[in-house]
């Protein structure tokens, strides 16, 4: 079984399953309908017809999830009867209520056919064993191999050299010959060609490249020539990337990063609000089965909890829900600043697109009307956190290095102290300053020093591990936050940083040269609060700058 075919079986599976809950507690949740209906006919009450409208709606809803679409039909017939009454704020005429009555009749009619119908197909079932959950997990090579074919031989070395930095094998061709020589030995994860080559037509180089890329290997054109026509026809047989000479190695490895998914982005995280637990988890179901972590509520009274804790990228929450609406939780989320920028995405039976319309009103981002298909679903919900991340990267991150910004690093610093402070895993503060900067600026330009600062970046990103922080402190001051690590282990791992920044080459206006810093180091544990911990990394940074440069300094404690 493909992971898609064992994907799908296993929603089907998880679907059958919520399906066979919600019917087993359908008798009751009828029952309950009718004894309010025999109430209000009794004696007609305005809040006993708003707890019947939601039952009735809950009833639209769940049933359109779970595919009982004539169940979900009939209650929605109910449901315009009673809304049609809501609207007059006194007893139906007694036409009105013969035909709510009759309405209703058909709805615990379906229910009960509904139950018969399951029951059956339940008696029918062949026993089959539950197929396997599949969590889609992105392909992540930790050395891939590049090809490099450029006929400049220095050229080709220097950027092999560079790109090695940056944790790439690269085998380097001067010729397409050669490289087709040795690809019945090793197959490439990328290849990185210069399209005007020695002894070979523009159509050839374009041909080999379409055959690479029908084999799913990505190709990354390099090239002298900028125009319109030569970049067209490189999209046309569908290359992955174009980059002029000179080449930004920055720009080279983070193309090559997103195609050999080496920097995998972390999964979408979303919040479910819902009251009814077989709803929430069927959803949660589909969006985890699509790769994203899920944390449902049934209380909106807790989703401020929740949301300190969860930090969700989107929340998804039902209307109508008796002790909160969805309406109120998003005015009440909304008043908050560190919560206003989370979208919020109603999910609900209600197909009134004027009321969808005026709950928007109240601070919500989307509607989706249930039942949804789980396709449309997962990528109405990926389209909202991708934007939302894009978004929030935009306020959290600086602008040139996509690092975290002053702000937030030092959130990050405050944070991993006070959880030093209650664990006893060590956690260690490091200061990193690129030295004589000043002159890196003044000799080869503003333009170059920005791109010293993304190359640092960069390797800090890649060399690191996911768990660390790492922000831009200041100019060209980097604070990184290593937590789980003894100060001898940060001592290595930034030497092992410093000397890889110190290998990376750079054109400027006077040519090319490279760059190093020195940083210095600081455990939490020795220090009463952060900002000591920072002071005293700053002051062994000052003593490596002193002590000449290009080294790593332990704060003394
Ligand atoms: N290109 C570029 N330069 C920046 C940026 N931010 C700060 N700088 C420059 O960084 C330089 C920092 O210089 P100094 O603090 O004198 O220190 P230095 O030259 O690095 O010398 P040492 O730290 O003592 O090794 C200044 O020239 C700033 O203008 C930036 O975003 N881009």
């Amino acid at each position: 079984m493909s992971d898609e075919d064992a994907k799908r079986a296993f929603m089907q599976q998880q679907l059958a399953q919520l399906r066979g809950d919600f019917l087993r507690r359908l008798p009751e949740r009828m029952r309950e309908i009718e004894l309010n209906w025999n109430a209000l006919t009794e004696q007609w009450d305005s809040e006993k017809v708003e707890v019947m409208h939601r039952d009735i709606h809950t009833l639209i809803g769940t049933s359109g999830t779970f595919e009982l679409m004539e169940l979900s039909r009939g209650a929605r017939a109910f449901e315009r009867l009673i809304k049609l009454q809501m609207e007059f704020d006194e007893a139906p005429s007694p036409e009105l209520l013969a035909t709510m009555r009759k309405s209703l009749g058909q709805v615990l009619k379906l229910a009960r056919q509904t139950l018969q119908d399951h029951e059956q197909a339940l008696s029918e079932q062949q026993p089959e064993l539950p197929p396997r959950a599949v969590q889609p997990e992105p392909e992540r090579v930790r050395v891939p191999l590049v090809f490099l074919v450029e006929d400049e031989r220095a050229q080709a070395e220097l950027l092999a050299s560079q790109l090695g930095q940056f944790g790439y094998e690269i085998v380097v061709f001067n010729d397409l010959p050669s490289m087709l020589a040795e690809l019945p030995n090793r197959r490439p994860h990328v290849v990185v060609m210069d399209i005007v080559l020695p002894n070979c037509k523009e159509a050839q180089v374009f041909s080999l490249a379409r055959q690479f890329i029908e084999q799913k290997v990505p190709v990354v054109a390099i090239s002298g020539k900028a125009d319109f026509a030569t970049r067209l026809a490189a999209a046309r047989v569908g290359m992955a990337g174009y980059q002029t000479k000179p080449i930004d190695l920055i720009s080279l490895v983070n193309r090559l990063d997103r195609l050999t998914n080496r920097v995998p982005e972390a999964p979408y995280r979303v919040l479910i609000v819902d009251d009814q637990r077989a709803v929430a988890t069927y959803h949660a179901a589909v969006l985890e089965q699509a790769g994203m972590r899920v944390r449902t509520e049934m209380n909106p009274l807790q989703v401020m909890a929740v949301l300190d804790e969860f930090s969700p990228d989107v929340i998804v929450s039902d209307v109508y829900m008796p002790s909160c609406s969805g309406i109120e939780l998003a005015a009440v989320l909304r008043q908050q600043e560190v919560f206003d920028h989370i979208p919020i995405v109603f999910l609900s039976g209600e197909q009134d697109v004027d009321k969808q319309i005026s709950a928007l009103g109240f601070g919500a981002d989307d509607f989706i009307v249930k039942p949804i298909v789980p396709e449309r679903f997962v990528s109405a919900i990926s389209a909202r956190a991708q934007r939302a991340r894009t978004l929030s990267a935009v306020m959290t991150h600086d602008g040139l290095t996509g690092l975290l910004n002053h702000k937030n690093i030092k959130a990050g610093v405050d944070k991993e102290f006070s959880r030093g402070l209650r664990g006893s895993s060590p956690v260690v503060i490091a200061l990193i300053d690129i030295d004589h900067f000043k002159s890196v600026n003044d000799t080869h330009g503003h333009p170059t020093g920005d791109r010293v600062l993304r190359g640092l970046a960069h390797l800090m990103r890649q060399r690191l591990r996911s768990t660390d922080y790492i922000g831009r402190y200041g100019g060209e001051e980097f604070l990184v936050v290593l937590p789980d690590t003894t100060l001898e282990a940060a001592e290595k791992v930034l030497n092992q940083l410093r000397e890889a920044f110190a290998c990376l080459l750079y054109q400027g206006e006077q040519g090319e040269f490279s760059a190093t810093f020195s940083a210095g180091v600081a455990q939490t544990c020795n220090y009463p609060d952060s900002g000591s911990t920072i002071k005293a990394a700053d002051e062994a940074l000052y003593a490596a700058k002193e002590g000449g440069r290009n080294q790593v300094r332990v704060a003394k404690s």
